[in-house]
């Protein structure tokens, strides 16, 4: 573990726990007085802030350093090399990223690309332990499009997951990790029916309700069926064009997704072609949203070597 590993553990650990405070709160975003009835909390949460910031800058100056160390050539070729390439001189004509900036992209990416991932391969062992079937027509997909061996998988070993991609969506679609997408009107915007959003509004789209909904997807939208994708690979068959937003929509769609699809079918081939997976006894189902939705007690399995 390099220096920036260990400060990014500590980044992580501070992220955790404003997520656990920011839970607690996020029912009253935009109550009036809100801020006044959790004076304490709010100054907990600015405290926390604070830290996950100074340790952030920590490294980005332990970056800029090396890189100027090495003149500028350096071969780390990461997210947070080409967000510094991209900053610096704030003097310059043309519009660069500002430290603060940097910083907030930094929290952002912490924030939205580790735990969504996570959960997403959390849900994913859980419903192939419970679908047996479905964990061996992965594990013999991962075998047959070549990704079975103990070398490193490549793309296009991992562009002929095809299932696996199929099992991906329908998890993402009963366990959405971020169960809801939010929006604020700028305006006011007046509906079809009459119904008009005031401005400043803010509105929550409730994922796993849309995602589990009869009329949207049938009777079976609380089944596990993976098979709903290979007919429908975009939408699954959902009966409306945006009834399926594990990644949000428009404009600010999540811009991880593509690299998340990679991360997931990476992980898992590792796993199915070195364990069986079965549900442990003690498994107590409680998907619960704290502001991820996520196992409230765990995900117990019984992992099983597979020899080869
Ligand atoms: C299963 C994995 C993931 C899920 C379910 C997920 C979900 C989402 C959702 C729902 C949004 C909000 C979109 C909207 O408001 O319309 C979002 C935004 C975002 N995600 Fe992801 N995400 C995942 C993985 C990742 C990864 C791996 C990264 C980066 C490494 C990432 C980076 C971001 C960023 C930077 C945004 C903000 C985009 C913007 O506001 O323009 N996400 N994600």
């Amino acid at each position: 573990m390099d220096d920036d590993d260990e400060a990014g553990a500590r980044v992580f650990h501070k992220l955790q726990a404003m997520q656990a405070m920011l839970f607690q709160s996020n029912r009253l975003v935009g109550v009036p007085l809100a801020r006044l009835l959790h004076v304490c909390k709010t100054y907990e949460a600015w405290k926390l802030g604070r830290e996950i910031d100074a340790l952030l800058m920590e490294i980005i100056d332990a970056r800029r350093r090396r890189q100027g160390r090495s003149g500028g050539s350096s071969n780390n070729k990461d997210l947070l090399s080409l967000l510094l390439a991209g900053s610096g001189s704030e003097s310059s004509e043309e519009r660069r990223l500002t430290t603060r900036e940097v910083v907030d992209e930094c929290k952002t990416f912490f924030f939205g690309g580790h735990e969504t991932t996570a959960l997403a391969l959390s849900w994913t062992l859980l419903m192939l332990a419970a679908h047996p079937e479905w964990q061996e027509a992965l594990r013999e997909e991962v075998l047959a499009a070549g990704a079975g061996g103990e070398g490193p998988l490549d793309a296009a070993s991992l562009g002929r997951l095809t299932k696996m991609g199929w099992v991906m969506s329908e998890v993402l679609r009963l366990y959405p990790p971020s169960p809801n997408v939010q929006r604020q009107a700028l305006e006011d915007i007046s509906s079809s029916s009459g119904a008009v959003v005031p401005r400043g509004t803010n509105m929550w789209v409730d994922v796993v309700a849309m995602h589990r909904d009869p009329a949207l997807w049938g009777e079976d939208a609380h089944e596990f069926r993976p098979e709903r994708f290979a007919r429908d690979p975009v939408q699954g068959g959902c009966r409306q064009r945006m009834g399926f937003l594990p990644f949000g929509f428009g404009g600010r769609i999540c811009v991880g997704r593509n690299l998340t699809g990679m991360e997931y079918r990476v992980v898992l081939a590792m796993l199915l072609r070195r364990f069986r997976l079965e549900v442990a006894p003690e498994y107590r189902h409680a998907p619960r949203v704290m502001l991820s939705l996520r196992p409230a007690a765990g995900i117990q399995l019984r992992l099983t070597p597979i020899i080869h």
